[in-house]
């Protein structure tokens, strides 16, 4: 029994969690980077040389997080910051000033080629437009060499509720997707582009009187089941 979530919900959720419960947001993005290094960790994926994407947004401030842990356990990562760093969240700003201090080297032009996985944090929820037309560009050249991707809460590209692609989206072999399972990744080619997706809690909590507006899936979904 999974309770879907709209991206507006689930941003709903995550304020509530920061501003009324008072939960750090730097604990949320710590405890999310745990999560996902958990299922790299699980998984059968071949480590060799992990490239982390990172985003300008608090999914991208996930990604810094993750790359410095896997650093941390000794693993071969990079990472690659996509889009203007000055326009980072603050968020991001911070991770990406700790992971200096770990020596963790930023690469400039990642190739997809050399990696054996690829940790999508580029786009979360907080996606609101198509993707400019160079990372499309990016997107559908790391799509044509198939190399296993892990997506951090949501494919980038992929639409959290209506599951629709936003100009191009990385298909990813996994998902990790925080707090409650997004409605987009259940429908349309947001459930083909999501893979595997596992549920991870990172902490948040939800108001009392908080209504869904969606309901508790079953346990299992046809790849376009419409809600
Ligand atoms: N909310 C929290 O504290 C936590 C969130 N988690 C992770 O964060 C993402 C949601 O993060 P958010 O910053 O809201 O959004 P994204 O990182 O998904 O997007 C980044 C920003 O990019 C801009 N944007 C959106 N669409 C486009 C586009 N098509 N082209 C260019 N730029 C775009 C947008 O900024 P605006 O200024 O345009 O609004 C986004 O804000 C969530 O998915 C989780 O991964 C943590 O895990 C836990 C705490
Ligand atoms: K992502």
């Amino acid at each position: 029994m999974t309770q879907l979530v709209t991206a507006n919900e689930m941003q709903q959720i995550d304020q509530y969690t920061i501003d009324v419960i008072g939960m750090p947001q730097d604990v949320l993005i710590e405890r999310a980077a745990m999560a996902v290094v958990d299922v790299v960790g699980a998984g059968h994926f071949d480590l060799n040389h992990v490239l982390v994407l990172a985003g300008l947004g608090n999914n991208g401030a996930d990604g810094v997080a993750i790359a410095r842990l896997l650093y941390a356990q000794g693993i071969n990562v990079s990472l690659q910051f996509v889009g203007n760093v000055n326009r980072a969240k603050d968020s991001v700003k911070r991770q990406l000033s700790i992971i200096e201090a770990y020596g963790v080297v930023r690469s400039e032009k990642s190739d997809f080629n050399e990696a054996t996985l690829i940790i999508d944090a580029i786009f979360g929820v907080g996606l609101n437009n198509d993707l400019p037309e160079g990372l499309q560009k990016m997107i559908k050249a790391a799509n044509h060499i198939e190399k296993p991707v892990i997506a951090v809460d949501v494919p980038t590209g992929v639409d959290a509720t209506t599951g629709e692609v936003r100009g191009a989206a990385l298909k990813a072999h996994t998902t990790v997707t925080f707090g409650f399972k997004k409605v987009g990744l259940t429908k349309r080619v947001g459930g083909y582009l999501s893979g595997d997706t596992i549920v991870k809690d990172v902490g948040m909590l939800v108001p009392d009187d908080f209504e869904f507006s969606l309901p508790i899936m079953q346990a299992t979904v046809t790849e376009n089941a419409t809600i």
